[in-house]
């Protein structure tokens, strides 16, 4: 192991306040220094080993504040889980729907430590924290990792003047003969732990990390930091700070996680059918929430024939193929089908598409309503997760 691994290691062994400094400087040397002093600790990581502490409930760790708070009541609230908090001061809370599941509103960067000390058991959070405070812990595992609400990305940025004004790639910032061991490239972040582990997986040796809780982008213009590694969602915080991304450098592409304790889903009564339960709400919605259903009607000689019409347009083939029904009238005085009902989803994004190959082939009357849920077979993502936690 090199001596920046190993002093890596040893950083991510306190639980205490993540530290304010790492420094490598080349292969030689890497100074690790702590903004508080490293007490006597019994707690590695925040984590626990052994036993899980008995409780009855199901704790359910969600961001008390912050961009993800309202989406993620939101996107329960659309599954029919919605969280019944008495007062927004209140921290604890209920979902009726789930009467064993304690809700326990924490700052995201809490709620992943919460998990692998055993004082949560699920939690949505971003995959940023997860990958940031879990540090690769094997406790905590992804039960759904697309949930399709604050998307961003970790990225490097390099302001545009100057310097770096023609340098685009992290290649080229790795290779500016100027960072050396006594003027390492200063890189401001609150990622201390995915910060360093990047550009070591990147061959970039001298580099010093510094870091600030917040609007990080000021630093290369005070003159603190070379180069910010942060969130980046439209931008334009990057834009109006004259700085930008360079390829190479995005270290993760994150959007809000069901994340759960491997610990809790195999020791904890109940925690895994309602994590299944949670799971599968989940899943059911967000399918369905970039779907709409369509219902035409076409003239036809019979349902197979309608079919095999719907079937030779690419956007219509529907979740599996289209389902077909005569539409029968009186005709003297028989009961006959001159026409059949379709009824297909299609992706939303391709709803007008699907509307002018429906009119192609002879549909007409086309209703287009939402879904809301769409239950289908088992998922895979349960699947998954049970060969995860090797059930
Ligand atoms: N533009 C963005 N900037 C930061 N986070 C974003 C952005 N877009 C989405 N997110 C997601 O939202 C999460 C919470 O970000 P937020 O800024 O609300 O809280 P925080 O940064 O943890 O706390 P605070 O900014 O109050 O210190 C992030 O971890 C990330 O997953
Ligand atoms: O690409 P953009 O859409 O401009 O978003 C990126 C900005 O948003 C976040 O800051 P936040 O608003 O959370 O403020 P903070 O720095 O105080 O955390 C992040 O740290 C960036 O500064
Ligand atoms: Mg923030």
């Amino acid at each position: 192991m090199s001596q920046f691994s190993s002093a890596f290691t040893a950083a991510s062994s306190v639980s205490l306040p993540p530290p304010s400094f790492y420094v490598s400087v080349s292969k030689r040397s890497f100074i690790y220094c702590c903004s508080s002093p490293q007490s006597t600790t019994t707690v590695v990581n925040g984590k626990f080993d052994g036993k899980i502490v008995e409780r009855d409930e199901i704790r359910f760790g969600l961001p008390s504040k912050g961009r993800m708070a309202g989406d993620t009541l939101d996107l329960l609230k659309d599954c029919q889980l919605s969280v019944k908090q008495v007062n927004p001061r209140q921290y604890v809370a209920q979902i009726p729907q789930l009467s064993n599941v304690e809700v326990w509103f924490q700052r995201p960067k809490d709620i992943v430590r919460k998990l692998l000390s055993g004082d949560l058991d699920l939690g949505i959070v971003g995959l940023d924290t997860v990958s940031e405070y879990g540090r690769g812990d094997e406790d905590l595992i992804i039960v759904h990792d697309a949930l399709k609400y604050g998307d961003c990305r970790l990225s490097l940025a390099i302001p545009k003047y100057g310097i770096f004004e023609n340098i685009n790639s992290l290649k080229e910032l790795a290779q500016m003969p100027r960072w050396t061991i006594d003027r390492p490239l200063r890189v401001a972040t609150g990622f201390t732990y995915l910060g360093p582990k990047f550009m070591q997986e990147n061959g970039l040796k001298h580099v010093i990390f510094s870091t600030a809780d917040g609007a990080l982008e000021a630093a290369p213009a005070m003159g603190i930091a070379d180069a910010i590694l942060d969130l980046v969602s439209s931008g334009t915080t990057l834009r109006e700070n004259n700085l930008k991304e360079i390829e190479g450098g995005v270290v993760l592409e994150s959007q809000a996680v069901l994340v759960a304790s491997r610990k809790a889903l195999i020791q904890r009564k109940g925690a895994l059918d309602t994590t299944h339960e949670i799971l599968e709400r989940f899943e059911a919605h967000l399918r369905a929430a970039d779907q709409f259903m369509i219902t035409a009607n076409m003239s036809g000689s019979s349902a197979e024939e309608v079919a095999e019409r719907v079937l030779s347009q690419p956007s219509l083939s529907g979740l599996q193929g289209p389902t077909v029904s005569p539409v029968l009238c009186k005709r003297d005085g028989k009961v006959a089908a001159d026409y059949y009902a379709i009824v297909i989803c299609v992706p939303k994004k391709a709803l007008y598409k699907s509307v002018q190959q429906l009119r192609a082939i002879g549909g007409s009357g086309v209703l287009i309503s939402p879904l809301t849920y769409i239950f289908d077979e088992e998922t895979p993502r349960w699947r998954e997760l049970l060969s995860k936690l090797g059930l």
